[in-house]
C-alpha cells in the first residue's frame, strides 16, 4: 500500500428518489469510516445499503449533508476531480463483477490503469502480480466470457488491486458465489485490508459481515450505529498519512497521448470484437462511398472521352452554318472559296434530315404492313465530309459516289442496319425508302470518331435534299480552327460578316464545363443524400449498442474514465468504422468504375480528387454518426447503471 487512506466523514446525508423527490433511499445518515477499517454495511434487501455505498464511492453525486476524505469536502469538488479521486483512490468490487466478455482477462483487468494512462510495462506489471494474487494468472489469455462465475469475481478484485486503492468499496462481492469461493474472496479483501486499505462491504450474510472489523446495519433508509460501534479507531495511527491528490497530475497519470492512445485502441477493439454488427455498420458506408466513388470515376471516364473528342475538333474544325434558301450553285462557290483560304485542308458538306422529310424505312410506305419508319436520323453529306471527319466505310473508298452524281445509293451506319432489318453483310444491294424513293444500298459506315452519330444514321448523297439546314464543315491545319472562324465571315461576305454564322468546337468545350458543373452538382447532391443516409444508420445502430454496453461502461466510469473519455471512445468507434466504410467504399465504387469503362471500351479514369477526400470524408461522417450516442453514452450514471 503506497498511499494511506482517508478518514471518511458523512453527516446527515440523505438520498431522495421519486418525482418530486419525497422518498428517502438514505435518511441522515451519519458515520466515520476510520483509514484501515473494514466496515460491513448490512440490512434487509431495499434498505438503501447500495445506495449509500455508492455514495461513500463517489458514483453517486445527488445527496444532501456532507462528506469529506480527511479534509476534502467532497461537495466541493469538481466532476473531473471526482473522476480523478475513483481512479486513484477507489478500488471497486460489483456483485454483478462485470467484465467485457470480448477481451481478455489480463486486458479487463488493466482497464483502471489504462484509463489513468500509466505506462504500458507499469501496466503489465501490476496486472500480472494482480492475476497472481488471485489466481488467475494461468487464465491472463482467457476471453473473459470463458470464466466461471467466482473467476470474474476474482478477476473484478485483481482489476481493484492494479491501481493500489486504498479505499475498497464492495457490493455483495460474493453474492453470487458458493461458500467456499465467496471465502476466497474475503480472504483476498482481508489481505488487503491488513496491507492498509479501508474496506468497506455490503452484505445481507451475517457469515460474511463476521469478516469485518465492525458492522453497522441499515433498515428503511436508516443507519443504525450503536454507540460502541461508531468509530474502532485508526489501525494506522501512528503512520505516515500523505494528503490525497484531488487533481490529475500529468507526471503520475500518463501522457494525453497515452490515454488517447488507450481509446483508440478500445474503439478499435470493440469494432473488431463485434464482427456482425461493425461489418453492418461498415457496409452502410461503404456503400455510400462506392456510389460517390463509381459515379465520379464514370463521370471523370465519360467527361475524359468527350474532352478528347473535343480537343481534337476544336484545334481543326470550323463549321459554317449555311443560311436557308441559298442554292446548290451558291453552295457550291462557297465551298470553292472555302477551299481556297490558307491552312484550309478539306471542305464538305452535312445536313441533318428532320424525319418528316426524310420518312427513312425499310420498304416503301404503301408497300407492306409492319413496315416501321427507322428511329435513327437520316443524314445527307457529300463526298468531301468523308475526309473533313475521318468517316470509315466498308467497302472503302466509297465516297466518291457521293460526289453529285444524283446517284441514289445509301451508306447505314453500322449500328443501324439491324434497326432496318438489314443482314449481318450491312445490307449490301438491298434497298431502303428514303423521302418515298428506293436508294441502294452500297455499303456501311464503320467509323465516325467525328461524327459518332453517323454510326445509328441512314446517310444519302447531298444534293438532292438542298433543301433544309446545312453546314459546310472545313477542316483546317492543327491550331487554325479559331482564326480561320474569324476570317470566314469576311471571305464569304465581304459587304456583311455579321450575317455569316460560324461554329468551333471550342464553344462546345465550353458547353461541357457547363453540363460537367451541373453534373457534379447532381453527384454532390446524391452523395450527401448516400452520406447521410448512412450517417443515420450509423447513428441508429450505436445507439442501439449503447444500451446493450451500459454495464461496459458504468464500469469504466466507476474506475474513473470521465464523460469526454467515454465520449471519446464512441467517436474513435464512428471515426473507425466511417474510415473503414471510405476504404471499402473507394475499392468498391473503382471496381464499378473500372467495369463499366470497360464495357464501354473507354480507358478508365480514376476520380482521384473525390478518392482523396473520402477518407477524410468517412472519418468525419463516421464522427458525426457517433455524436449523439456519444453524448447519450458520457452521460450514463454509474450508479444507477451498475446496479
Ligand atoms: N435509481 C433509483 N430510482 C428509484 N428508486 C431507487 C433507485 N435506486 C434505488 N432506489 C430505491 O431505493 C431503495 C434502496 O435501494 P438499495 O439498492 O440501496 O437497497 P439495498 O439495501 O442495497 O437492497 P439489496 O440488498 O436488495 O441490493 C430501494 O427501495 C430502491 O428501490
Amino acid at each position: 500500500m503506497t498511499v494511506s487512506p482517508p478518514r471518511l466523514t458523512l453527516n446527515h446525508i440523505q438520498r431522495r428518489y421519486g418525482e418530486s423527490q419525497q422518498w428517502f433511499a438514505v435518511r441522515e445518515a451519519s458515520l466515520v469510516v476510520e483509514p484501515g477499517e473494514f466496515l460491513a454495511i448490512v440490512g434487509r434487501s431495499g434498505s438503501g445499503k447500495s445506495t449509500l455505498l455508492n455514495i461513500i464511492g463517489l458514483l453517486d453525486s445527488r445527496w444532501e449533508g456532507s462528506y469529506h476524505l480527511g479534509d476534502i469536502d467532497v461537495r466541493g469538488l469538481s466532476a473531473t476531480q471526482i473522476d480523478h479521486l475513483r481512479s486513484t483512490t477507489y478500488g471497486f468490487i460489483f456483485q454483478s463483477s462485470y467484465a467485457n466478455p470480448y477481451e481478455s482477462t489480463e486486458r479487463n483487468a488493466t482497464l483502471a490503469l489504462a484509463i489513468q494512462g500509466a505506462p504500458l510495462r507499469e501496466q503489465s506489471e501490476k496486472v500480472s502480480r494482480a492475476l497472481e494474487a488471485v489466481g488467475l494468472d494461468q487464465k491472463a489469455a482467457a476471453l473473459a466470457r470463458s470464466l466461471s462465475g467466482g473467476e470474474r469475481q476474482r478477476l473484478a478484485i485483481a482489476r481493484a488491486l492494479t491501481t493500489n486503492p486504498s479505499i475498497i468499496v464492495a457490493d455483495e462481492p460474493t453474492g453470487n458465489l458458493d461458500s467456499e469461493t465467496g471465502d476466497q474472496v474475503m480472504e483476498a479483501l482481508l489481505e488487503l485490508n491488513r496491507q492498509g486499505a479501508t474496506v468497506i462491504l455490503v452484505t445481507h450474510d451475517p457469515r460474511i459481515a463476521a469478516y469485518a472489523d465492525r458492522t453497522v446495519r441499515m433498515a428503511d433508509g436508516v443507519l443504525e450505529i450503536t454507540g460502541a460501534e461508531n468509530s474502532v479507531g485508526s489501525k494506522l495511527d501512528g503512520q505516515e498519512r500523505p494528503s490525497l491528490a484531488v487533481t490529475p497530475s500529468k507526471e503520475r497519470r500518463g501522457t494525453r497521448s497515452r490515454r488517447a492512445s488507450d481509446r483508440l485502441t478500445r474503439a478499435i477493439n470493440n469494432v473488431t470484437s463485434r464482427p456482425l454488427r461493425s461489418v453492418a455498420l461498415i457496409a452502410a458506408f461503404a456503400l455510400a462511398f462506392a456510389g460517390l466513388i463509381g459515379a465520379a470515376g464514370i463521370g471523370a471516364t465519360a467527361s475524359q472521352q468527350i474532352a478528347g473528342r473535343l480537343t481534337a475538333a476544336a484545334r481543326d474544325e470550323v463549321r459554317v452554318n449555311v443560311p436557308a434558301g441559298t442554292s446548290d450553285e451558291e453552295a457550291a462557290a462557297w465551298l470553292d472559296r472555302l477551299g481556297e483560304l490558307p491552312h484550309v485542308r478539306e471542305v464538305g458538306q452535312v445536313a441533318p434530315l428532320d424525319a418528316n422529310t426524310a420518312r427513312t424505312s425499310r420498304f416503301a410506305f404503301t408497300s407492306a404492313s409492319g413496315n416501321s419508319p427507322f428511329q435513327g436520323s437520316t443524314v445527307a453529306v457529300d463526298s468531301g465530309l468523308f475526309g473533313v471527319l475521318d468517316i470509315g466505310t466498308s467497302p472503302q473508298s466509297l465516297s466518291r459516289l457521293f460526289s453529285s452524281t444524283k446517284e441514289h445509293v445509301a451508306l447505314v451506319g453500322a449500328d443501324a442496319g439491324a434497326q432496318l432489318g438489314l443482314s449481318d453483310r450491312g445490307g449490301i444491294g438491298a434497298e431502303v425508302w428514303v423521302n418515298g424513293e428506293p436508294y441502294t444500298v452500297v455499303g456501311t459506315i464503320t467509323a465516325a470518331p467525328r461524327e459518332p452519330n453517323l454510326l445509328t444514321s441512314v446517310v444519302v448523297p447531298l444534293p438532292p435534299f438542298s433543301a433544309g439546314s446545312r453546314q459546310i464543315v472545313v477542316r483546317t491545319d492543327p491550331g487554325f480552327a479559331g482564326p480561320l472562324a474569324s476570317a470566314i465571315p469576311l471571305a464569304l461576305s465581304p459587304a456583311s460578316p455579321a450575317d455569316i454564322s460560324v461554329e468551333t468546337a471550342a464553344e462546345l468545350r465550353n458547353l461541357r464545363v457547363g453540363v460537367q458543373t451541373d453534373l457534379n452538382g447532381l453527384l454532390a447532391s446524391l452523395a450527401i443524400a448516400l452520406l447521410a443516409l448512412a450517417i443515420l444508420s450509423g447513428a441508429s445502430a450505436m445507439f442501439i449498442s449503447v444500451q446493450a454496453r451500459t454495464q461496459e461502461l458504468a464500469l469504466a466510469r466507476a474506475v474513473g474514465l470521465g464523460q469526454r473519455g467515454v465520449a471519446a471512445i464512441f467517436l474513435w468507434e464512428g471515426v473507425v468504422i466511417g474510415l473503414a466504410g471510405a476504404l471499402a467504399g473507394i475499392a468498391g465504387g473503382l471496381a464499378i468504375s473500372v467495369a463499366v469503362a470497360a464495357a464501354r471500351g473507354w480507358t478508365a479514369i480514376a476520380p482521384w480528387e473525390t478518392i482523396a477526400i473520402a477518407p477524410v470524408a468517412g472519418a468525419v461522417c463516421g464522427a458525426l454518426a457517433a455524436f449523439l450516442p456519444a453524448v447519450r453514452a458520457a452521460r450514463i450514471d454509474p450508479a444507477d447503471a451498475i446496479r
